[in-house]
């Protein structure tokens, strides 16, 4: 008869994760709403072409490629049309990253696209601050901001997201970093370099996306041009030797997000997903969900994902989670805070 208590059983980390203090360093606002958030919004507007029932939501969020996925985006920005929305949105994306024991998210925000479908700016700025100081007290998560240029729709959008972002009278409190979205491919970075250097000189940290959709070439212009400290996504890193070797000397972080990487079709397959190889290579790698419902997943599954592709234990896991700490633009004290809250659930597991 087999001894089955030699074979040791195959670990599920769900539990562990579920529980595990974590911070989320991209994360879309819009890309946030869930459908019960969405089905929320389309009641307040019937108009919407948004379905609201999950089943159909699911088929809906089912994308050929990446434009694809931006058109259904934007159909879900359309939602998106007073202050109070903005509110709703923030808030009850707070509140499903509570629920995950996310304790700090850096949400990527793009003001452009709602004071051009007509939201007043100031309206704007005091939903997302209301809901963020609302969520903070509530349910204890931290939420700061990353605004983003929408980078095809053009250098406007590049005008209009850096003025909202530096000027005194309307940047919000809660606004840290600033960053580049949208399709790549024909967008190139050198051109949004004057806003990323004006936005930088207003004391914000420069997060584009890059490497996303295209070459690794992006990834040394979002790098040299716009001063990235971290890359958004960087997938196509992993085609560069040099440029890996780049990001692990220099501590620049990848916000890898397998999932989204997979349903955009950027990336054919989890198994082919190169977060083995920044790892490899020593690249600081967090791990992030993007726009969790459009993709199927959230922060924990993200978690789960990188414990199958990095054959991590508890204590990979946990320092996965500090990556993302020491990689967020939290200050020192604050960082130390969370890390020590992670080590102690870690030392603590499992929970009697
Ligand atoms: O708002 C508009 O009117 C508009 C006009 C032209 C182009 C755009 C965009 O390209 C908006 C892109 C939108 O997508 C967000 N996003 C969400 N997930 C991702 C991602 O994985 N990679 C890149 N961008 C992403 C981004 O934050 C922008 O808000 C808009
Ligand atoms: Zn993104």
């Amino acid at each position: 008869m087999t001894d089955h208590r030699a074979v040791p059983a195959p670990r599920d980390p769900h539990a562990f994760i579920a529980g595990l203090p974590k911070a989320e360093l991209h994360v879309h606002h819009v890309g946030s709403a869930s459908p019960r958030i969405v089905a929320e919004l389309a009641a307040r507007h019937p108009d919407s072409k948004v379905p609201t029932d999950p089943e159909a939501l699911a088929d809906y969020f089912t994308f050929t490629d990446f434009a694809h996925f931006i058109d259904v985006y934007l159909s879900v920005v359309d939602l998106v049309r007073t202050p109070e929305d903005v509110r709703l949105l923030t808030y009850e994306v707070a509140r499903d990253l509570a629920r995950q024991q996310v304790r700090y998210a850096e949400l990527t925000v793009t003001p452009f696209s709602s004071t051009r479908r007509g939201i007043d700016e100031r309206g704007f700025m005091d939903a997302i601050e209301d809901a963020r100081k609302a969520a903070e007290a509530e349910f204890g998560t931290v939420l700061r901001w990353c605004f983003d240029i929408p980078g095809e729709a053009g250098l406007e959008s590049a005008e209009e997201t850096t003025r909202l972002a530096t000027d005194d009278r309307l940047r919000p409190e809660g606004l840290v970093s600033f960053g580049l979205g949208g399709p790549e491919i024909g967008v190139p970075r050198p051109q949004f370099k004057p806003y990323f250097d004006r936005a930088v000189a207003a004391g914000l940290r420069s997060v584009p996306h890059a490497g996303e959709t295209t070459g690794p070439e992006t990834v040394w212009d979002a790098l040299n041009e716009l001063g990235a400290e971290r890359i958004g996504h960087g997938t196509s890193a992993a085609r560069d030797p040099k440029l890996l070797a780049h990001l692990a000397e220099h501590r620049i972080p990848l916000e890898v997000c397998p999932t989204s990487n997979i349903a955009t079709r950027a990336v054919r397959t989890l198994d082919e997903h190169p977060i083995r190889e920044f790892v490899r290579a020593g690249v600081l790698v967090t791990v992030n969900s993007d726009d969790p419902p459009m993709f199927g997943t959230d922060l924990n599954n993200e978690y789960a994902v990188a414990a199958r592709l990095l054959d991590l234990d508890e204590q990979g896991l946990a320092d996965l989670a500090k990556n993302a700490v020491q990689a967020s633009f939290l200050d020192e004290p604050d960082k130390a805070k969370l890390a020590a809250e992670i080590d102690a659930y870690t030392a603590a597991w499992p929970a009697s």
